[in-house]
């Protein structure tokens, strides 16, 4: 059977809904405005949206083909298990950048980022140097309408994204949403964390719990609310975090939920949550949300994980949303790793978010939000 170039597919889609040719695809006729813009169209509900009204990138399908900006973070000053250091350089052995590319998007690798000031100890002052420079460079390329994707790493470098994220969306007056994709809550405190390991309380610190002071760059930044915070995967959770999490309400999936409804009812809900805020959504992912037998190569597996076919789910659904504008992929350590399966995985994952797909389709009514367009 004769296939088509992928790269050549994905540029035909982006004509199309440029409106640049006319297709008799039922997505091409329902601009998938409908649901970034957080409008609610049904086909016969009403006038049809024009192919531009309300556009704000219609040049993709899905996820907006803006260019990527690549930032490694090889930071390990947050566990106390060396190896993710590696990390960046194995996710880009593992084709990181070149399957995007394949995809038809344009991908700056910006390189390893390096902290501010001396990050040789672990703790929360080498955290802090990491964190600083990770806000920096994050909020930067989305000022410049670029998408950051930052490979670590441990967890601690999402203080650094997510910070930077924050203070982009407090310019823009747009509200930012975080989906925490791990096994983990990451909402210890240097009180209640039995490690001691910054990257178990990245959330907390962005939150503005006690114990936390010199972290940020800005002292008198506004927290991040945690009521915009999305655990999902949760199947480890200390006990002081525990009740830190359910005092400040932050909304939980956890894998006995997954269990029992599967991932798509989920996370269409946080993602019509996200889309009716027109908001940002920060992704965060960590290796060890996935099952262990799939990726092995990270320090703090768990058993009983997301499976290969659900994280590609997961990962398809956040692409044709179009929400998500920054994400970290995070934790791989390829000193665990067996002969880089998991960087190999975490890849293909990535380039289902960006938009790779089986076949084109048109996605079943239960998998995107109701009131997006039905693709
Ligand atoms: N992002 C992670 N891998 N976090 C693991 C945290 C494990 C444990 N809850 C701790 O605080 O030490």
């Amino acid at each position: 059977m004769r296939q088509q170039p992928r790269i050549h597919r994905n540029a035909r889609r982006r004509r199309r809904l440029c409106g640049q040719s006319l297709s008799h695809s039922p997505r091409a006729r329902i601009p998938r405005v409908a649901f970034r813009s957080g409008l609610c169209y049904r086909p016969g509900s009403g006038p049809r949206p024009g192919p531009h009204e309300g556009s704000r990138d219609l040049e993709a399908d899905g996820l907006p083909s803006r260019p990527i900006a690549l930032i490694g973070a090889p930071i390990e000053v947050g566990t106390s298990e060396p190896g993710a250091v590696m990390g960046p350089a194995a996710l880009r052995t593992a084709g990181l950048v070149r399957v995007l590319r394949d995809l038809g998007l344009a991908v700056e690798d910006l390189g390893d980022a390096s902290p501010d000031g001396p990050a040789a100890d672990r703790g929360l002052p080498a955290v802090a140097a990491w964190t600083r420079a990770l806000a920096r460079e994050v909020e930067a390329a989305l000022g410049q309408g670029r998408l950051p994707l930052v490979a670590g790493g441990d967890h601690s470098l999402s203080l650094g994204t997510v910070e930077g994220a924050m203070r982009h969306c407090a310019a823009a007056g747009r509200p930012l949403f975080v989906l925490w994709l791990d096994a983990h809550a990451d909402f210890n405190t240097p009180e209640t964390s039995p490690s001691g390991n910054v990257h178990g309380m990245p959330l907390a610190a962005l939150c503005g719990e006690p114990g936390f002071d010199g972290l940020f760059a800005d002292p008198g930044r506004v927290p991040l609310d945690p009521a915009r915070i999305h655990l999902f995967g949760l199947r480890s959770i200390d006990a002081g975090e525990r009740a830190l999490v359910g005092a400040r309400r932050v909304a939980v999936t956890d894998m006995r939920e997954i269990d029992e409804f599967g991932v798509v009812a989920p996370l269409r809900r946080i993602l019509e949550r996200v889309a009716a805020a027109d908001g940002h959504l920060h992704v965060s992912f960590d290796v060890d949300f996935l099952d262990p037998g799939i990726a092995p190569g990270v320090g703090t597996t768990v058993p009983g994980g997301a499976t290969f076919r659900e994280a590609h789910l997961i990962m398809e659904m956040l692409h044709d949303s179009g929400l998500v504008r920054s994400l970290d992929v995070v934790e791989l350590n390829p000193f665990l790793d067996e002969r880089g399966r998991s960087a190999r995985v975490l890849v293909e994952l990535v380039a289902s978010l960006f938009g790779r797909r089986i076949l084109d389709r048109p996605a079943p009514a239960a998998a995107v939000p109701s009131g997006s367009d039905r693709r």
